[in-house]
């Protein structure tokens, strides 16, 4: 496909997401019935898709557009040429299977306050509150893509034999101060998912901030510990690295933990899946990664940002409260309960602890820790809450 075939495809697809459908819905949707496309077309459709996502309200008036009700994937599209200063009239010429050139009534417009940082009007008093005078530079780094992560698994490996390993594999890393078993990818990303060293175990795909809050759990050998919320498992695997644990799997949804067991044979850990019936209770540390609005996650998941609402927010923050409630059931008298999720939202986080701990007197916070993606990778909190 040509660079403007590409731009032409991604529009088709912002049209879909526009019009109601998630967007890895619309992607594989558009791959399944464009077999010309080969997988370098597929990652540059899906790379410019993103990318309009993330910057969904800006691009929109850069295009010549008004999020939300004036707005089409040829704005969005056009916009973020726009942004990264493409060069539009050799993408958007009308040839072969290019955009048509651009008209006059699609001159740009600069977007200005939430616009210009992409917040959606009604969220931005809770993000504000919640990020303080970072507000804006963590609203800023969510306009770009997300950094790749990688998390070293100690039991094969330290950090300086990974890192050679992957760079054999033409995949640059370098450490990261957030966490010590965390390395960022330079370059060579898209090589990880079939080098030796991912195959082999040695390393894992993960977020930097998700290893830094299991850093945070305090895990001691020979701990009892359940993964309240494990879905993929991947902080049942970051635990299982870190110390000698017995650690047991569980989700609402067994079927998201499928993956799991092979995952875990990779990483040599030993992970045992449980469905919920078969919860008996008497852990030393309960981890409940709760679902959330996945905030701090918008780089990865840009339309999650333009679908929440208020009643939404309502929804999760019903349910992260009766997770913390079960999960606080399998917690051991004298054993720990985490809560995490990957949201900078006050209401999901420090707000649903507190209501937690008035209600439980038996528990008290131990620390809690608050990252957001200034701190390089997703936003993230987890409180550590000690029971009596
Ligand atoms: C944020 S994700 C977990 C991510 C996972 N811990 C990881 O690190 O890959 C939240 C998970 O909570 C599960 N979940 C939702 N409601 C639940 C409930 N009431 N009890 C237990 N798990 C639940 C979802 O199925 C989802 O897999």
């Amino acid at each position: 496909m040509t660079p403007g075939a590409r731009i032409a495809a991604a529009i088709a697809v912002l049209d879909r997401i526009l019009a109601g459908e998630p967007a890895e819905k619309a992607l594989v949707n558009w791959a399944r019935n464009s077999r010309f496309a080969g997988s370098g077309d597929r990652s540059a459709v899906r790379d410019h898709v993103f990318d309009a996502l993330r910057r969904m309200r800006s691009a929109s008036a850069l295009g010549g557009g008004r999020w939300p009700e004036a707005t089409s994937g040829r704005s969005l599209m056009l916009g973020v040429i726009r942004a990264q200063g493409g060069d539009e009239a050799a993408l958007f010429n009308g040839q072969g299977h290019a955009p048509a050139a651009v008209s006059e009534d699609e001159s740009p417009r600069n977007p200005e306050g939430l616009e210009a940082l992409d917040c959606p009007d009604w969220l931005a008093p809770q993000l504000r509150e919640a990020l303080g005078p970072q507000f804006e530079v963590v609203m800023a780094a969510l306009q770009s893509r997300a950094p790749v992560f990688l998390r070293v698994n100690l039991r094969l490996s330290d950090v300086d034999g990974a890192r050679r390993i992957l760079a054999a594999e033409e995949i640059e890393t370098r450490p990261h101060p957030l966490s010590a078993t965390a390395l960022e990818v330079v370059s060579g990303a898209k090589k990880i998912a079939r080098s030796e060293a991912y195959l082999n175990g040695v390393v894992e795909l993960q977020d930097v901030a998700s290893q830094a809050v299991v850093a945070a759990l305090d895990l001691q050998d020979g701990q009892r510990v359940l993964d309240f919320c494990a879905g993929g498992g991947g902080k049942s695997l970051a635990m299982a690295a870190l110390a000698d644990l017995q650690i047991d799997a569980h989700d609402i949804s067994y079927a998201r933990m499928s993956d799991l067991p092979a995952r875990a044979a990779r990483a040599r850990a030993e992970v045992t899946l449980k469905d919920t019936a078969s919860l008996s209770g008497g852990y030393d540390l309960v981890l409940a990664d709760a679902p959330c609005s996945g905030s701090g996650a918008w780089r990865r998941q840009p339309d999650a940002r333009w679908r929440l609402d208020a009643a939404g927010l309502a929804r999760l923050t019903a349910l992260q409260a009766e997770v913390l409630s079960n999960a606080s059931d399998q917690v051991a008298p004298g054993g720990r309960l985490a809560y995490a999720t990957c949201s900078m939202l006050e209401a999901e986080n420090g707000a649903q602890v507190a209501a937690f701990l008035a209600a439980n007197p038996d528990y008290r916070l131990l620390r809690d820790l608050r990252l957001t993606p200034a701190d390089g990778g997703d936003g993230f909190y987890m409180a550590l809450l000690q029971r009596d």
